[in-house]
């Protein structure tokens, strides 16, 4: 019907394959294997500017993505395509990349640092003294836990704690037990450095000397599979990513769930070990909502060329990336660090050691009118001690380190299968039943954990009415799915998208089974997230020509070899605790329902949304938020926050506040051992800076006054803060200290991964005609085609413009999508017209072969009559084996399904 496009879509995969076997292709349904090196199609006419010096051709849009701030500024860049029917931009082909050189791994003996005299020799006798006083504390914390209960301090159901610990960083059973077991060693070795005065600087090099086994702490690591043929030769990653670094037995393999985060430089703890930094001169650094509070809120700066999906594609890429391990009290529960009124626990119950809460100031312009002096926080859990030795805290992963959508399919292979039909291939959903005349199409799956976590709708006192029964929480692969209505709209999408091309992959190959399909589906479904990432999305934010350096780039046609199975992948501690949360500066306060006309009909304020997921149910509301995200201009990576996560963050209803995610942030920074903004300057080829003045190359003069008047000394700065603030580097959207470290990381996550979409000789490499399917496609294409949207830009990520005109969903032109025509293989069991090789048994053992006449009889028992009349019939393929089956009806079953197609065996039988 008209007002149900999807029904007609549904098929589009089918429609392009038919188009390919019985018409000729049309230009939009471009033969498969386009090509190569990118040859201007005969349509385009149109003369094309140089641009930048460069030769430039008129292209769909999502080939010039990387081009598109060069594209804005040089006119006559729009262009034709396809006789005029679509729009298209004209750009020139990619430069070349580069590829230099990744971080270097910090080493425990820090380059130029003697150590003392007295370490020169140490016995094990001191280990195993320190590792007795830390068992001591483990038990001491383990008691004041349990003082915790008795006093009934907890945190209380659906307060913002709750929110934050319970809710947002959920943690598995066996994270937190890694979390919390792991605390022998750290405590062992904190006592090392306090009983024998060790300064912080040569802890981790005197540490690193002794095995924890041989001091008797306990220490436990999850032990991991070695890698077998099939993991190693498998075309499929495998859930949780082991074996995607080939790991030697017995080592921890990279990239894998609680694991620990890689560091590009080594920590600062104020004791060397897993105290928070403190400042040079030995006192405390500033309150982070001290800092946080120097911020600008609330100042509307909306970006002029990107939209608000950059921060919500930012947000879902890093809940693909991470997700770090809290810690948890030791029966699992979230650790208790203010009392519920918003005070300071009192000594005696604050000596277990995994808090820092934040400090309010009492003049707090917001936090003071609530009574609110502490601010929850609980310390990121330890990793285990992988390598077996004693020394500084790394903190650790949840998720799979790499980009492989494990925020859709699960980084374990309990939750993957939860969310499996195991039919067909697909994942399950929520079907909304069809009411009105809106198409109405699936949502992520309940989450059936029931009740206890029943946040997700709001209540009457917001709504003015009952919450519907049906409003449940979602389940995916990440818990964070609930956070934001255009989370939930992103993961909608993509949760879509898998089960389409799992239905069209099992309609084109019927001799899939499940298992085969859902592979399949994910494999092609994560090279398509790759190619958007690193076509679209990284150079909104790094830039083309820092892309061009770290060896970032797509490549526009042909495979590549960049695989480095030295390259660890894991996420960097300064990327999760610091620059990845660029993000937080482009959170609007509200997000928007925004209808096909563009207009606004609903604005949803952030406070009352967090973890809520009633409009996601309304009929088109999925569309409308898709739409908003399309039409919103983003904004711009600075100082200026929304209140909404500055005062309001996981905003409990009717208490007029809530937690502040800068001074989290700042925190965490402290939390997880950063050294200071000044040591990242260097080590991203800034000056380092010996006075506040010399932050001015990079700061804004504001930013470097309040500094000055905040931190005592330029070493104390926090990253965070100054990473955001800094101006964007050329054509970036972040700054030189962010850029440097966002784009270290994307190259690890490139280098570093077997299964890399583009890769050539690798187990999951693709076919070539595959390979340039898949780069077809555009963020864009996956929104349409998911949705009701009907028409949007073709760059999603940049606003509309006379370059990026909003064009309709069915204009394959502008907004290509790939043809799943490579994926059709032959089915040894559907017989087409032609000649085979049979290998005769007999009795299953190998007799010789012969050729086998396919041809077209008509109805299956002409078939069989010419097949007893001619040359009688043998044997056949049965099972996935040679093998012979000498009874006709059998032989019958097998050509019925193919409407007459018979198998004819000339001659020579045994
Ligand atoms: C409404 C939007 C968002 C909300 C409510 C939100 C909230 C949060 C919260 C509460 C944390 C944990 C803070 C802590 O205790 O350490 C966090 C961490 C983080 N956020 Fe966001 N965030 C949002 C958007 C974004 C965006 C757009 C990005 C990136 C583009 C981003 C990247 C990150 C990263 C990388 C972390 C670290 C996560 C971890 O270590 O597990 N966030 N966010
Ligand atoms: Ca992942």
């Amino acid at each position: 019907t008209q007002n149900c496009p999807y029904h007609q879509k549904a098929s589009r995969y089918e429609d392009s394959l038919s188009g390919h076997l019985h018409k000729l292709p049309t230009f939009a349904e471009q033969p498969v294997s386009s090509a190569r090196p990118y040859k201007p199609l005969e349509y385009d006419t149109q003369k094309c500017p140089d641009i930048g010096g460069l030769e430039s051709q008129c292209r769909p849009a999502k080939d010039c993505a990387i081009w598109y701030d060069d594209v804005r500024t040089t006119p006559g860049t729009t262009c034709l395509l396809a006789n005029g029917i679509g729009h298209g931009i004209c750009c020139p082909d990619l430069p070349i990349n580069r590829g230099e050189s990744l971080f270097e791994t910090p080493r425990p003996c820090k380059k130029g640092v003697e150590l003392d005299a007295r370490f020169k020799r140490i016995e094990l006798g001191w280990v195993n003294e320190a590792s007795r006083a830390g068992r001591l504390l483990m038990e001491s914390m383990i008691e004041s836990e349990r003082r915790l209960a008795e006093n009934e301090i907890t945190v209380r159901r659906n307060s913002s704690r709750y929110m934050h610990s319970t809710i947002f960083f959920q943690s598995k059973e066996n994270s937190v037990k890694i979390g919390n077991s792991s605390l022998y060693a750290v405590f062992a070795a904190q006592q090392f450095v306090k009983r024998y005065r060790v300064k912080a600087d040569q802890a981790a090099c005197i540490l690193n000397r002794f095995h924890v086994k041989d001091a008797g702490i306990y220490n436990e690591c999850p032990v991991y599979p070695e890698c077998n043929q099939e993991m190693v030769t498998s075309p499929y990653r495998t859930i949780t990513g082991v074996c995607n670094n080939v790991h030697p037995p017995g080592s921890v393999p990279w990239g894998v769930p609680n694991t620990r985060y890689q560091r590009a430089l080594a920590p600062e703890y104020a004791d060397g070990v897993w105290e928070p930094r403190r400042a040079q001169n030995g006192g405390q650094l500033p309150p982070p909502r001290v800092l946080s509070l120097s911020l600008i809120r609330d100042v509307y700066v909306p970006s002029e060329s990107d939209t608000t999906w950059v921060m919500q594609f930012g947000q879902f890429v890093d809940h693909d990336m991470l997700e770090t391990v809290e810690s948890k009290l030791v029966d699992g529960s979230a650790v208790p660090c203010c009392t519920d009124g918003g005070d300071f626990l009192s000594e005696e119950n604050l000596s277990h050691g995994k808090c820092i809460p934040v400090v309010i100031p009492e003049d707090d312009p917001f936090y003071s009118n609530f009574g609110q002096r502490c601010m929850e926080f609980a310390r990121s859990a330890p990793a285990c001690r992988s390598n077996g030795r004693l020394g500084y805290v790394d903190q650790m992963n949840q998720n799979t380190h790499f980009l492989d959508l494990s925020a859709v399919y699960g980084s374990d292979e309990e939750l993957a299968r939860d969310l499996r039909t195991f039919k067909d291939g697909t994942l399950n959903v929520t079907r909304v039943k069809r009411k009105g005349k809106h198409c109405i199409m699936d949502l992520p799956p309940p989450d059936d954990v029931g009740p206890e976590i029943s946040t997700c709708a709001l209540s009457k006192a917001v709504t003015g009415i009952d919450p519907p029964p049906e409003v449940r929480c979602f389940k995916a692969g990440d818990n964070r799915i609930n956070v934001t209505p255009y989370m939930v709209a992103s993961q909608t999408v993509i949760s879509r998208q898998h089960n389409q091309v799992a239905e069209q992959l099992a309609a084109m190959n019927a001799h899939w089974d499940d298992e085969r399909v859902y592979q399949e589906t994910r494999r092609i479904l994560i090279a398509q997230w790759h190619h958007i990432i690193y076509n679209e999305y990284v150079p909104v934010l790094v830039g083309r020509e820092k892309m061009e350096q770290l060896g970032l780039l797509p490549l526009q046609y042909g495979f590549s070899t960049d695989y480095d199975a030295r390259v660890n992948p894991s996420i960097l501690n300064e990327f999760a605790a610091a620059a990845f949360r660029y993000g937080h500066s482009l959170v609007p306060g509200k997000q928007s329902l925004i209808n096909r006309e563009r207009v606004n009909e609903k604005d949803l304020l952030l406070r009352q949304h967090f973890f809520k997921t009633q409009e996601a149910y309304p009929p088109g509301n999925i569309d409308k938020l898709l739409i908003a995200m399309a039409t919103i201009p983003g904004q711009t990576v600075d100082n200026v926050f929304t209140e909404e996560v500055t005062n309001h963050l996981f905003e409990e209803e009717g208490k007029g506040f809530g937690m502040d995610l800068v001074s989290l942030n700042i925190q965490r920074g402290r939390d997880q051992g950063l050294p200071g903004y000044n040591e990242y300057r260097v080590l991203c080829g800034l000056p380092r800076a010996k006075h506040f003045s010399d932050l001015l190359d990079v700061l804004p003069p504001k930013v470097v006054e309040k500094f000055e008047l905040l931190y005592d000394s330029v070493d104390d700065i926090d990253l965070y803060i100054a990473g955001v603030s800094e101006r964007p580097a050329p054509g970036a959207l972040v700054g030189p200290t962010f850029q440097c470290i966002i784009a270290d990381q994307f190259a690890r996550l490139k280098r570093g991964d077997r299964y890399f979409y583009d890769l050539a000789g690798q187990a999951g490499s693709f076919t070539e005609d595959q390979l340039n399917e898949i780069r077809k496609t555009s963020y864009a294409r996956l929104v349409c085609d998911n949705s009701h949207v009907l028409s949007t830009q073709p760059l999603i990520f940049k606003s509309v413009s006379d370059t990026n005109p909003i064009v309709d969903c069915n204009c394959l032109a502008s907004i290509p999508r790939m043809s799943l025509l490579p994926w059709k293989e032959a089915d040894p069991t559907s017989w087409n017209i032609g000649e085979y090789e049979v290998k005769w048994f007999s009795d299953c053992d190998y007799v010789g072969f012969d050729i086998v006449y396919i041809e077209n009889l008509g109805p299956a028992e002409n078939c069989a009559r010419k097949c007893i009349d001619t040359v009688g019939c043998n044997a056949f393929w049965a099972n996935g084996n040679w093998c012979t089956l000498k009874a006709i009806p059998k032989w019958l079953q097998r050509t019925r399904h193919n409407g007459g197609l018979c198998g004819l065996l000339p001659g020579k039988f045994f």
